[in-house]
């Protein structure tokens, strides 16, 4: 059965419910609270007149000593806070046996984006400055620094969890930072615009696939469901495989087995996600209607296969419903949201699920990827694999 047969599975979109979960997810984020002064004992202002000076000086002076270190303390604990927030890399883990039980495992860690730490340092930086130093001459005017970037908004802060969806499935949310996505945009767009770049594959009879196309490393036809080095209606020889996207896709692996060790009780790591260095690489460009049908990745060598060597695959623009399931019936598949940033990645036991994106949710793609990249609506996914 081909991918278009596939597609006339799926129903009509209904994409209400994860617009509003991709807007959770990447637009609530805590605000920072202004700073207040907390634990501060309050001035004593009567003082006795019986006393001598020395105890008025102190009664007076005592309190104010304990304000001011108060103070000093109340902003040494912000910005340490502030600083904690950026340096929280540590996973903090839940249950590690709810996949065994059937349901998704998630790890918790916080990831702030570059720009985000950047500004809560500034702003605290900025307070502290301006509290701290007086102004030299009061006829002179003092510019505040100048700021090189535009105001990030809260969008920049999005929480870097893991999910085990499956024996060897796992879902690195939000895994792939700011600047690598940006970086992987110009990369495909510079690649997909040359010799065997971007394509919208069809059928002998006449039928289009639902996506753009650009293959790394090998051809992928999707009509003879073969690799080859050349593709057959252009005899463009496809890129090869940029290095930075090998290391990522290795450093998400890398990753997942540290998840896996500390958290799944599992005999060898190795066995259940075993680890590849990709040499091929779809890059699929999902227009806002895009989709892909319910398949199965198998047309590898039969070594990959049979090492069960995990596919991973790169989420990056809008988000999709992607559908997985270990039985060919789409109608008992399980349905997750790729979100710009997300990792997932299915080998060992899970190697040969059956998978499908039933819907692009238009308009969910990070607004502040779209201003710096230009990335037209739609979904840029690229799912490496060893051929
Ligand atoms: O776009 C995706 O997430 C899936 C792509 C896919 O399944 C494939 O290229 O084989
Ligand atoms: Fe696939």
């Amino acid at each position: 059965m081909n991918s278009s047969t596939y597609d006339e599975v799926f129903t009509p979109l209904s994409v209400n419910k994860f617009k509003h979960r991709a807007r959770i997810a990447l637009g609530n984020c805590p605000k920072q609270k202004p700073e207040m002064a907390q634990n501060v004992i309050p001035l004593q202002r009567e003082a006795s007149l019986t006393c001598s000076v020395e105890e008025l000086v102190d009664q007076i002076i005592g309190p104010l000593q304990r304000e001011v270190a108060n103070l000093i303390t109340c902003s040494k604990l912000k910005l340490e806070e502030a600083l904690n927030i950026r340096s929280h890399r540590e996973a903090s883990i839940s249950t590690c046996d709810l996949y065994n039980a059937g349901l998704a495992t998630s790890f918790k860690k916080k990831q702030v984006y570059p720009s985000k730490n950047l500004k809560v340092l500034q702003t605290h930086h900025e307070q502290q400055e301006t509290k701290r130093i007086p102004k030299p001459f009061s006829s002179t005017k003092i510019d505040k620094p100048f700021d090189i970037c535009s105001p990030q908004t809260s969008e920049d802060l999005v929480e870097e969890t893991a999910l085990v969806l499956g024996p060897g499935m796992i879902l690195l949310k939000h895994y792939i930072p700011f600047l690598e996505q940006v970086n992987i945009i110009s990369k495909c767009r510079e690649l997909g615009c040359g010799p065997g770049g971007f394509y919208r594959p069809g059928y002998n009879d006449g039928a289009k696939l639902h996506r753009y196309m650009m293959c790394l490393g090998l051809d992928w036809n999707p009509q003879t469901k073969s690799y080859g080095e050349r593709r057959c209606h252009d005899n463009a020889a496809p890129p090869l495989l940029p290095n930075e996207f090998i290391s990522l896709v290795c450093r998400a692996l890398d990753h997942s087995h540290t998840l896996i060790e500390r958290n799944l009780k599992v005999d060898n790591v190795n066995d259940a996600l075993p680890k590849m260095s990709p040499d091929v690489c779809i890059v699929n460009f999902y227009p806002s209607n895009g989709r892909v049908g319910f398949h199965q990745d198998r047309y590898e060598t039969q070594e990959s296969l049979d090492k069960r060597l995990p596919v991973v695959s790169f989420s990056i623009g809008d988000s999709a419903e992607f559908l997985y399931g270990e039985q060919r019936d789409v109608n008992k598949a399980k349905s997750v949201l790729l979100e710009s940033g997300d990792v997932l990645i299915f080998g060992g036991e899970s190697r040969h699920i059956y998978h499908g994106v039933k819907a692009i949710v238009p308009d969910t793609a990070p607004p502040v990827l779209l201003e710096k990249t230009g990335l037209k609506p739609g979904r840029l996914n690229l799912t490496f694999r060893k051929y």
